[in-house]
């Protein structure tokens, strides 16, 4: 084997094995584009065929196994969405082909991928047959529920690949599908507590995010160079968004994949209302947030800030002044994080103030407001992300379609609002607003009434 210029293990000339993720393209690797407009039918003539819940087929026609349809139903789904509509048929067919799937957030691209992970297993073997790859813990632990939801009426076995999950002395996982973090993957993966011999399926969600050079990039690599290679390994890559500078990597992560792909106009909601508030200064932003909290607490909120020590500061303040709020980031430890995103999904907290740790794929269905409290920024090549030095002037588009897509979700009504507060952080919104085709409203920020009356409308 050899490694090319980006880090790819490709078999040597002449070699036997085929390289891992080599499923070949199906027939149907161009048919995504012929096949995009779907057809009305009579019942559905009300529904709007562009929105991407609109699904003209149901699930029996997508060819699931029947344990599997009685999970999706028991979890209350009756039609597929769009993507799942399309995706699906691709995704099951054999032989098994890659697939790099895109379409807007809280569209159902999980049940995408679980239900091709579900479908692939062979339950008569006690062995791991599908990975799942995700960029936090909190939305593996998600991922996972899900899993267990779809499978509930199959023999499915799960294990975690997260931190602080597996006691140190564990022996060898046998669980049928393993869904978790690339450096604690990759870590089990290593010391051969999963035996990949058996793998079929390599799912990244957010893959634009698990594949960014930047970000999580090397640790994914690590992951898929240790596939099997003596056999294909279906690859599928999910996302709301894929900034040109991973497509191309995508493609070579994935080769031969069939493409769904959303046009750049296309990528943020439209049920998602947005908003800004002029805000003096720092220190205004936090007053003009503390007005906002009877508002807040209508339905639940989450406030993204850039920095950790940022949404620790406001939490502690608003505490002090009696707000009920709590913080979530990556440096509290994984026990803490767990609770903490717990108790706000099962609503016993109204108020998340976070950091971009979970700008992504959280499904939280309550979430009526996203508040960008500081807008998401790209930071240096190399500076890692999320540390505190190394942010650049301009924002960072896909992080800011995840964000506000934490409301919105599978067709609700969710508002977003964003703090300017200086002529830098106005210039960044207008090139968001640019960037995403989509109209961002003033709020006066004097008027409460107004406010709110905004707000309720947008919600109705
Ligand atoms: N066919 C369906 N019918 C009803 N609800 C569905 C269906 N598919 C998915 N959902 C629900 O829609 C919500 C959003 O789904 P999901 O989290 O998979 O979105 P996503 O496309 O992965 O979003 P993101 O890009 O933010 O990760 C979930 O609550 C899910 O249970």
């Amino acid at each position: 084997m050899e490694k090319d210029a980006d880090g790819f293990y490709t078999p040597v000339e002449g070699g036997a094995a085929p390289a891992a993720g080599s499923a070949q393209p199906g027939p149907n690797a161009d048919l995504i584009k012929s096949t995009f407009e779907v057809t009305v039918t009579l019942a559905d003539q009300q529904a709007d065929p562009d929105s991407p819940l609109f699904s003209a087929k149901t699930f029996e026609e997508l060819g699931l196994h029947q344990d599997l349809l009685k999970g999706i139903y028991d979890m209350g789904f009756s039609k597929p969405s769009k993507i799942q509509e399309r995706a699906l048929p691709l995704l099951l067919s054999n032989p098994p082909t890659n697939m790099i799937g895109q379409s807007q957030s809280g569209t159902g691209k999980t049940a995408a991928f679980v239900l091709t992970m579900l479908s692939r297993i062979d339950f008569t073997k006690n062995t791991t047959q599908a990975l799942c790859l995700a960029p936090s813990r909190e939305l593996a632990r998600q991922i996972m529920s899900v899993v267990v939801s779809m499978g509930k009426f199959t023999a499915v076995q799960t294990e975690y690949a997260i931190k602080d999950n597996l006691a140190r002395d564990s022996g060898p996982i046998t669980a049928h599908i393993v869904v978790g973090t690339p450096g604690t993957m990759t870590d089990l993966m290593r010391k051969r507590i999963i035996d990949v011999a058996d793998i079929k399926v390599f799912v990244l969600d957010e893959a634009d995010n698990m594949l960014d050079q930047d970000g999580l990039g090397d640790q994914t690599l690590r992951v898929k160079n240790m596939l099997p290679r003596d056999h294909p390994v279906q690859i599928l890559l999910f996302s709301a968004t894929f900034p040109d500078h991973v497509r191309s990597f995508a493609s070579k992560f994935a080769p031969g994949s069939n493409k769904i792909e959303l046009q750049k106009e296309e990528l943020s909601v439209a049920g998602i209302r947005q908003f800004y508030m002029d805000c003096r200064n720092e220190e205004h932003k936090y007053d003009i947030l503390v007005r906002l909290y009877a508002l807040l607490t209508v339905g639940q909120s989450i406030i993204f800030c850039q920095h950790k020590h940022t949404a620790d500061r406001i939490s502690a303040r608003m505490s002090a002044e009696g707000h009920k709020v709590a913080s979530l980031h990556g440096a509290k430890d994984p026990a803490e994080r767990d609770a903490i995103i717990d108790n706000f999904r099962d609503g016993r907290e109204k108020v998340l103030i976070t950091t971009n740790v979970i700008a992504r794929g959280i499904d939280i269905l309550q979430v009526n407001m996203v508040v960008n409290y500081d807008l998401p920024l790209m930071y240096e090549r190399g500076s890692g992300g999320g540390g505190a030095g190394g942010a650049l002037d301009k924002p960072d588009i896909e992080t800011y379609i995840h964000r506000i897509g934490r409301t919105g979700r599978f067709g609700r009504r969710g508002i977003s609002i964003n703090f300017v507060h200086d002529k830098k952080t106005w210039l960044q919104m207008e090139q968001i607003e640019k960037a995403t085709s989509r109209k961002i409203m003033r709020i006066e920020t004097n008027d409460v009434d107004e406010m709110e009356e905004k707000m309720k409308n947008a919600l109705k």
